[in-house]
């Protein structure tokens, strides 16, 4: 079977959103005014489509957007997001993948582009295209009763208030609380209009409903708002009429340690509420430590998340800051990739240019990646192999230089 890998035309995109609902084991159909939805919202010619030539079917499908993306101290490169990546089991493990992941490496190097980005679905698929594991996530399940909160009163005890708001509220007051955090949070990426439409409900797709939950807002005790949260709960009771249900925290944004404190202890708090899923965190999220008994908070799951490809080295190296001065020679493999080369980095300066002198240390960009938001040690990649100390000293410097206080977090699937 033999196919060709394109940007697909306007017509063929219910064909395509099809593919990818199918590609991700969703049956529901997909709609003309889904398609008219993605339409607007979509740049036709980052979405890509392998077509059977027998059949002339969409079997293979990748769409790439810009998205900006916040690295140590507080600065944002352009990465090309990758999304809806799906190729169908009548069509898997015959290059389809690598073909559309090639088409748009090639536009995004021509766009200009400083990384790449996406969340994988599965952890061996995207190393081999140079991506590297950059941000990891935990989730927590606090077991409520035993966190030792005091449930029998409400309230922030900081001055700041808390107050459920309608979805329009959250659209009003969530974009400028989002864009003052990831100012301050690498790891982060950029939501724009669209996000907050379908994360409210005012925009769907009929093949993935809107669930309906509760949101709450945090002001201080001058009235800015320092916090918000998205929340759905169940409705399960077991025998003896005893309340089971699970509040799920879709989203939970605060700017200042006092609102994360109160929005934590508000979910934790909730009538009925016997447990509280966290959602996706970083692995240092404050979350178990603003419990009374952190061990209530159980991590339900641990992985990665976030995966960076590294496309311009010199302006991505250029784009953060490093926690110690140092230089640093990195000799990048890339084979037939845009960031192979040497590079110098002044940690000091936060210069990063091309250079010819000796190497201090060798990686695969891929490696280079997982280094980027400072959440992988350099002295732990060099002991898996996959860096190669070319001067005494250098793994120990690249640990110290490429390391960040709090530990990169995406909060967002994409
Ligand atoms: C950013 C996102 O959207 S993540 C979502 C990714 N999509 C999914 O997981 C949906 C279900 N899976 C699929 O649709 C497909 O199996 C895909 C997209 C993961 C892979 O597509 P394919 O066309 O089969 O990949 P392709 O044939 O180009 O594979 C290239 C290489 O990757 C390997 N590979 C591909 N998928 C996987 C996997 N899931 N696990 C391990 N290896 C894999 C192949 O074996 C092949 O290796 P080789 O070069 O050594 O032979």
């Amino acid at each position: 079977m033999s196919a060709d890998v394109r940007p697909i035309a306007a017509s063929e995109l219910t064909q395509w959103m099809q593919t990818v609902s199918t590609g991700f084991l969703t049956a529901s159909p997909v709609t003309e005014s889904d398609a008219a939805q993605r339409a607007r919202h979509s740049d036709p010619d980052r979405i890509i489509g392998a077509f059977d030539r027998d059949t002339g079917a969409c079997v293979g499908t990748l769409r790439s957007f810009r998205q900006e993306l916040t690295v140590p101290g507080g600065a944002t490169v352009v990465s090309s997001a990758l999304s809806n990546v799906t190729v169908l089991p009548t069509h898997r493990r015959q290059g389809l993948l690598t073909r559309m992941v090639a088409a748009d490496a090639a536009a995004s190097a021509e766009r200009g582009d400083t990384v790449s980005t996406l969340i994988a679905a599965e952890y061996p698929i995207y190393g081999r295209y140079g991506y590297g594991p950059a941000a990891s996530i935990t989730e927590w399940e606090v077991d409520v009763p035993r966190a030792g909160l005091d449930l029998r009163r409400s309230g922030t005890g900081d001055g700041g208030r808390i107050d459920l708001v309608d979805t329009a509220e959250v659209r009003r007051v969530g974009p400028a609380l989002h864009d003052r955090l990831r100012g301050e949070r690498h790891g982060m990426v950029s939501r724009d209009e669209r996000w907050w439409a379908l994360a409210t409900g005012l925009e769907a797709f009929s093949h993935r409903p809107y669930r309906e939950g509760f949101q709450a807002v945090y002001r201080t005790a001058d009235g800015e708002v320092a916090g918000l949260v998205r929340y759905t709960a169940d409705d399960v009771w077991a025998d003896a009429k005893v309340p089971m249900n699970t509040v799920r925290v879709r989203d939970l944004l605060a700017a200042t340690p006092a609102a994360e404190r109160a929005l934590w202890h508000f979910v934790c708090s909730i009538d009925w509420v016997q447990k509280v899923r966290s959602g996706y965190r970083a692995p240092d999220d404050l979350l178990p430590h603003l419990l009374p008994d952190p061990r209530a908070a159980r991590p339900v799951t641990a992985a990665d998340f976030l995966w960076v490809r590294v496309l311009d080295v010199v302006r991505a190296l250029g784009a953060r800051t490093y926690a110690v001065p140092g230089t640093l020679v990195l000799e990048v493999r890339d084979p037939g990739g845009p960031a192979a080369g040497r590079y110098r980095l002044d940690a000091g300066t936060g210069e990063c240019a091309r250079t010819r002198q000796a190497a201090d240390l060798s990686l695969d960009v891929s490696a280079l990646g997982a280094l980027y938001l400072g959440d992988e040690s350099a002295v732990r990649l060099g002991a898996l192999g996959r860096v190669a100390e070319e001067r005494p000293g250098a793994l120990a410097l690249a640990d110290a230089v490429f390391r960040t206080a709090r530990r990169p977090w995406c909060p967002d699937v994409f």
